[in-house]
């Protein structure tokens, strides 16, 4: 056994001495992106398992982020569907390894969930997505994964996965329309739901002014810090997923700069200065409006498992 693989089966031997057996092999696996996280208080049955408590996790560093493994059941009494939420996840950026973000997707694919719905927290690249709205995402941009930081390079452990993962299939089409159809029967706006490719950044740093423009112009309709290691992990490990990108703030891309030289000349002319576009994103604001849509998230995810479990 390699010594990944005798982490997870400890990590999986450490969780059956706490999970009831109704529970340690849920149906589906949930990530919880930046503020979240408060789907975790309405599984019922819920065991909570702290990261730090469970050998192979690491610890999340981020606000908005909690550090706990959460099993129970969604969706109504009589067809309340097994799952494992994660409230909070990590990011490369907190210095994590690749192999430490995405091992809590691999131990969920090994306690054998089907299916996985991820999260999070982005910033709006399409100018015609309001803050607030909730994308599904169809497809991804990674300048990591295309510039030599992928997170399945490396020596192949597991021989029973595949070296060469097809993509073109990541985003899950039975899975993208469930969660219309759960729109639709939670009653959303139309407004409140819209499709999109999700453009993966490294972070911590927000994007300048250039490199919005740069991933707008390259397809991107959001773009965030995270979620593309975990999608190409449980792709690799069969799970079908899906991705709800909350657009949390606008990335500001602005056609022309305003020319210092020509507010200079302005000035000295006195003349009206033009107006500068300055809009400075926070992740307080990220937070914010996380929070704010937190329920409506949260009921999306509910419904849609809901739905999974009777298709
Ligand atoms: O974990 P997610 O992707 O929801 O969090 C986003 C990306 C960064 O971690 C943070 C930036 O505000 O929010
Ligand atoms: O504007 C953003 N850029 C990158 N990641 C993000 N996560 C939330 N907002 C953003």
């Amino acid at each position: 056994m390699s010594a990944q693989q005798s982490s997870f089966a400890s990590t999986i031997d450490s969780l059956r001495e706490r999970v009831p057996e109704g529970l340690i092999h849920p149906k589906v696996g949930i990530v919880c992106g930046s503020g979240l996280s408060t789907l975790g208080s309405t599984l019922r049955d819920r065991v909570l398992v702290d990261y730090d408590t469970l050998p192979g996790f690491a610890k999340s560093t981020v606000a908005g982020h909690k550090s706990q493994l959460a099993f129970g059941y969604l969706g109504p009494e009589d067809k309340g569907v097994p799952v494992v939420a994660m409230l909070g996840r990590f990011h490369p950026y907190e210095g994590h390894t690749m192999a430490s973000v995405v091992y809590p997707i691999r131990v969920m694919a090994k306690l054998g969930v089907t299916h996985i719905i991820i999260t999070n927290a982005a910033g709006g690249l399409n100018p015609n997505l309001a803050v607030g709205t909730i994308v599904v995402i169809q497809d991804h941009i990674a300048l990591p994964n295309l510039t030599g930081f992928n997170p399945l390079i490396g020596a192949q452990t597991d021989l029973s996965l595949p070296r060469f993962l097809p993509l073109s299939n990541a985003y899950s089409r039975p899975l993208r329309k469930l969660v219309f159809h759960a729109a639709h029967q939670l009653g959303l706006e139309k407004s409140a739901l819209a499709e999109g490719t999700y453009a993966w950044v490294s972070g911590p740093t927000y994007e300048t002014p250039a490199e919005g423009r740069f991933l707008r112009a390259a397809g991107g309709d959001v773009v965030g810090m995270s979620t593309i290691p975990e999608v190409l992990a449980a792709r690799e490990m069969g799970v079908e997923v899906t991705v709800l990108s909350l657009v949390t703030n606008a990335v500001v891309i602005p056609d022309t700069y305003n020319s210092i030289r020509e507010e200079v000349e302005a000035e000295l002319a006195g003349k009206p200065l033009p107006a500068a576009v300055d809009a400075i994103v926070s992740h307080e604001e990220v937070l914010t409006i996380g929070k704010q849509k937190a329920e409506v998230m949260r009921q999306l995810v509910e419904k849609t498992v809901e739905l999974i479990g009777s298709a």
